[in-house]
Parts: C-alpha cells; sequence; structure tokens
C-alpha cells in the first residue's frame, strides 16, 4: 500500500513538475541564466542549456527527500570551496569561508534578498490570504526589525515571570493525567508547538486574545497550513494557485480567524495612534502587535489589514523554529541523562546565590552550553542565511550566483565538520562551556572554531544558527529566554524519558531536519523542587 501510495505521489509531483516548467515556459530564455553554473556552460546550444537545466531539476528532485545528506556530501567534496546543490526549482550555492559568508550578509537586498526567499518559499500572495510581500524588505520600512530585536529584547526582563508562569501552568496542564507508574506520556513536538504558541500569542498578542481558544488554534494551526499549501503551490502551474491554495488551508480556515480577531483590535489601536488624545486615559498595551504599529509608517499609514498583513507575516517566524529546538532539546534531556545533575546543581546554586525573584538565565553557563550542542548535533535546518539572487551575481572569488538560484550557509555540515568542532559527531554537552572558559583566560580551544568567548544568541560565521548581518533573526533573545525557559522548568519539576531511545527522531523535506510528530516522552512530576513552591 505505502510503496504504490509513494511511487504515485512522485508520480504526480513530475507530472505537476513537467506541468509548471511547460505552461509558465521555464525553458525558454531564463534557462540560460538560471544554468549558468560554469564557463563551459556559456558555450552550450540553447537546446543544450533546456537538456542541462532539465536534467538539473530532475537531479535535484533527490534534495527533497535527503536534502541535508546531498549537502553534506557535497561539503565535505568541496574542500572549503563554495559548491552547488541542484533543487527541483532552482540551484542553491552554498559557501563556507568567513569572507564568503561576510559579502552574502552584507549585500545589498536588492541584489540578493532574505524576504525573497521568504516569498517563494511561503508564497504569501496565495497562502497568507491574499496578503502580497514585496521581494525586497525595506521598501516600506523595516518597523518590524525594531519591534522585535529592540522592544521585544528590551522587555524580555519585564515578561520573563509571564513566560515562565505560562510555560509552568502549560506543562502542568499538558502532564495532568499520570498513568500508574506516575508517568504521563505525550508527543512531545505537538506538545511543544502547544506550549510555545501559548506563550508567544501571550507576548504577540497581548493576554486577552492569548486566552481564546479559538484564535490560538488558529495562531498554531496558520503556520502549519502554510508551509502545507506552499510547498503544493511550489509544484503547481500559476493558473491553478489560488483554487490549490484555497483547498489547501481549508480556505484560509486559520488566516480568516486570525483576521477576525485582530481586525477590531487592530483597528482601535491604530485610530489611538492616528489620535493621541484617545489615549490619554489609558496605557498602551504592551506587546508586539502594539509595536508593530508603533514602528508602521507614519507617512502613507497602512490600511488594517494591510497592517493585520504584516503581523501575521512576522507571527509566521516565530513558532516553528521555536519548538524544533524546544522539542529536540527536550529529546536531549532525556537521551543524555548524566547532565541532568549538573544542570539541575548549576540551578540550585543560582537560585541559592541570586538576590533576584527570577532566574539570571545569562548566567547559567552550562545550560547556555547545553543547548548550544543540542542545536549542534540536531540542527533543524541545514542551511542557514539564505538568500534568492534578484540579479545574476558575481561573488567576490568569481562564483557565479544566477538570477532565480540561491545562495546559503550549509550550517549543519559545518557544524559536524571536524576540522570545525572535535569529535564532531559525539555529544558534548558543555564543550561550549569549557572553550569559552578557556578562550576566557586567553588560550585557544581545539573543541570549538571560535576565537573569542560566545553564547546562544551570538550571531556570526561560527554559530550562523540565527542567520548573519543585518538580517540575523531579531527574535533570538526572546528565542533563547523561552528555551532556557523551557528547560528550566523541566529540570526543576519534571523527570522525563524517551522510552524508545533508538528510535528516529525526525523526518527530512528539503533542508529541514523536522522532529517526528510521533516521537512520545514520558513525564513524572517530581517532588523536591527549587523554583516556585508547588
Ligand atoms: C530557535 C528559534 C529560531 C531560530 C533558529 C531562528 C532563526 C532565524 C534565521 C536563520 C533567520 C534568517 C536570518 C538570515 O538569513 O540572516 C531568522 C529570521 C527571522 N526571525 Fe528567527 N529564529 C528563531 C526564532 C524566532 C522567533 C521566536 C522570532 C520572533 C519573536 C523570530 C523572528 C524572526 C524574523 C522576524 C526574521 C526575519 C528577519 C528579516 O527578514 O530581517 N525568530 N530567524
Amino acid at each position: 500500500m505505502l510503496p504504490s501510495t509513494l511511487i504515485l505521489g512522485v508520480a504526480i509531483c513530475g507530472l505537476f513538475i513537467c506541468i509548471k516548467f511547460l505552461v509558465e515556459g521555464t525553458l525558454t530564455t531564463t534557462v540560460g541564466l538560471r544554468s549558468e553554473t560554469s564557463k563551459k556552460q556559456d558555450s552550450m546550444t540553447h537546446f543544450a542549456y533546456q537538456i542541462h537545466y532539465l536534467k538539473n531539476r530532475f537531479k535535484g528532485l533527490s534534495y527533497l527527500f535527503h536534502g541535508p545528506e546531498v549537502i553534506e556530501k557535497a561539503y565535505a567534496q568541496a574542500n572549503g570551496r563554495p559548491f552547488l546543490v541542484a533543487t527541483p526549482s532552482n540551484n542553491h550555492v552554498l559557501v563556507t569561508t568567513n569572507e564568503l559568508m561576510r559579502e552574502i550578509a552584507d549585500a545589498s537586498p536588492a541584489s540578493l534578498s532574505l524576504h525573497a526567499v521568504a516569498k517563494e518559499l511561503l508564497q504569501p500572495k496565495h497562502t497568507m490570504h491574499g496578503f502580497e510581500w514585496q521581494n525586497q524588505r525595506g521598501l516600506e520600512g523595516t518597523g518590524f526589525v525594531r519591534a522585535l530585536r529592540s522592544l521585544l529584547t528590551s522587555h524580555l526582563a519585564y515578561f520573563q515571570p509571564s513566560i515562565d508562569s505560562i510555560i509552568r501552568t502549560c506543562l502542568r496542564e499538558e502532564l495532568s493525567t499520570p498513568g500508574g507508574n506516575g508517568f504521563t506520556q505525550v508527543h512531545i513536538f505537538p506538545m511543544m508547538k502547544r506550549i510555545v504558541t501559548r506563550v508567544n500569542c501571550f507576548i504577540f498578542f497581548g493576554e486577552e486574545l492569548s486566552q481564546k481558544a479559538e484564535f490560538t488554534a488558529a495562531a498554531l494551526e496558520f503556520p502549519q497550513s502554510v508551509i502545507f499549501a506552499a510547498e503544493i503551490l511550489r509544484i503547481t502551474p500559476s493558473f491553478l494557485r489560488s483554487i490549490v491554495a484555497s483547498l489547501a488551508t481549508g480556505k484560509h480556515r486559520a488566516a480568516k480567524t486570525l483576521f477576525r480577531h485582530l481586525e477590531p483590535i487592530v483597528k482601535e489601536r491604530m485610530a489611538k495612534r492616528a489620535n493621541p488624545d484617545l489615549n490619554r486615559n489609558s496605557p498602551l498595551p504592551v506587546d508586539c502587535t502594539q509595536w508593530l504599529i508603533d514602528t508602521s509608517p507614519r507617512k502613507n499609514p497602512w490600511s488594517p489589514a494591510r497592517m493585520i498583513g504584516e503581523i501575521i507575516a512576522v507571527w509566521f517566524s516565530t513558532v516553528h523554529q521555536l519548538s524544533m529546538t524546544a522539542t529536540y532539546l527536550i529529546e536531549d534531556l532525556c537521551l543524555h541523562e548524566e547532565y541532568l545533575a549538573p544542570l539541575k546543581e548549576e540551578l540550585r546554586q543560582h537560585v541559592a546565590t541570586s538576590s533576584k525573584a527570577s532566574i539570571d538565565i545569562e548566567r547559567l553557563p552550562l545550560l547556555d552550553s547545553f543547548i548550544k550542542e543540542s542545536i549542534r548535533c540536531t540542527n533543524a535546518d541545514a542551511v542557514s542565511c539564505r538568500r534568492k539572487a534578484l540579479v545574476d551575481y558575481v561573488l567576490d572569488d568569481g562564483t557565479r550566483v544566477a538570477r532565480g538560484d540561491w545562495v546559503c550557509i550549509p550550517q549543519r555540515a559545518m557544524m559536524h565538520d571536524p576540522n570545525r568542532f572535535s569529535r564532531p559527531h559525539e555529544f558534548d554537552g558543555f564543550r561550549f562551556a569549557r572553550a569559552n572558559a578557556s578562550l576566557r583566560a586567553g588560550n585557544h580551544s581545539a573543541e570549538v572554531p571560535d576565537n573569542s568567548p560566545a553564547s546562544l544568541t551570538t550571531a556570526n560565521h561560527d554559530w550562523p544558527i540565527w542567520g548573519l548581518g543585518i538580517a540575523a533573526c531579531p527574535g533570538r533573545f526572546y528565542a533563547s529566554l523561552v528555551l532556557k525557559l523551557i528547560v528550566v522548568q523541566v529540570l526543576d519539576e519534571w523527570e522525563c524519558k524517551l522510552p524508545d531511545k533508538d528510535g528516529p527522531r525526525s523526518m527530512v523535506w528539503r533542508s529541514s531536519v523536522v522532529p517526528r510528530n510521533d516521537t512520545r516522552v514520558l513525564f513524572r512530576r517530581q517532588s523536591e523542587r527549587h523554583l516556585e513552591a508547588s
């Protein structure tokens, strides 16, 4: 049954891809540009280009199911030089030297664009309820960067007690029906998605909306349905896209629910912004929605619908990566039990010596190191710092990136490279803490590539998980806080176990290494605790 379904699926994909190329005339003039990877190809006839292009696209089908492996093999053969990986829709040029990584991070978004990648990946025009994105970011202001990178980050201490309390409550609710042995069994990835959604809804939309079950359910469903629909749309001819998007998103059910709940709130807040007199007696709400409104253009203000579209587009970035990382983190806690005692001891000592009411997460170096090692080993995305070439682009070393192709950093392969990390396939939870201590003492560390101490939120060539340059993830300080508070809560209150330690933990789609929905974890409440008395 399964193989025949698979064969049928592959056949349908192949058919769709052929129809897409034929109907949309991809085999005409752009062929030459798209397949330009070497000077030799310049001398090819037009027909040879077409054949070469088609061969590359079909070769690229294996990228869909084995992307990280394809990249790791090519990385090993490239010896530090840029290399090219074919995908069904375009080529990816992967770079690994500090100079080229810096160049792509600093390139003008008019040439190498992250925003255009997101647009190609997510097809917002079809999947996000008709909301259209520009190809370049910054055309009408980059308020979201200030809203997240500056305003959200500067309010983290203010939010921390609430985030802590939401995580604690969610865990207790999720794990409230233990069996005879005291353990509750859960599917860890779906549970992490629900918890992260609850926390993020509170930060993003404020307390009132975060309490509405219909709204939080739509907030969770929305990114999943967009990703699912966008994947189907990538192989759908353009004239069918609206219908297919509507079918794949259940007639835009989640987006419509979000719009319906957000519309009155956003309208009211925008009206208050336009007329500050209306604000006089009430303080401004403290949440990302308010900051996104505050940082939107004053001249030619957006309509409420456009504003909601922008808020929802930013919301999209918040749930998926964070829940995947949190899932692998809890699984790693279960798989590497030897780290539990030192992590708990670090926490106990911190609580005992701190005069503050909340934990200072920056003062838990072992926890920071453990999380980094979990990310280094599992790494939910094989590439980072994706940029789509909006024009033909020649990198400093002469490497050509054809218009429409992407240039990226193969972060997963780099993190498994023995020339960068000692014993790269071994989970060594405190390697980063040891390396930092050594670097702080003025010594070199052979265990990591860094030349200076670094933490989870560092965004640089040796730690590109947040991207690089001005586009580096503006939500990383918030993400780090949430990840650390989740682990702290689990360490403090719960004992957890993976019943099937050797079972598969992930599945691959393109460059993503997604946690499996069916991985189960057992949780049992502990009696001895150091944080909030129960
Ligand atoms: C573990 C969790 C996360 C990871 C690994 C992650 C990683 C990334 C990466 C790799 C980029 C692209 C940067 C580049 O290519 O240079 C990015 C962009 C972005 N991230 Fe995150 N992110 C995470 C969580 C979050 C959260 C929680 C938020 C919001 C609070 C957020 C908001 C954004 C936004 C808005 C962008 C787009 C930036 C732009 O276009 O300039 N991310 N993130």
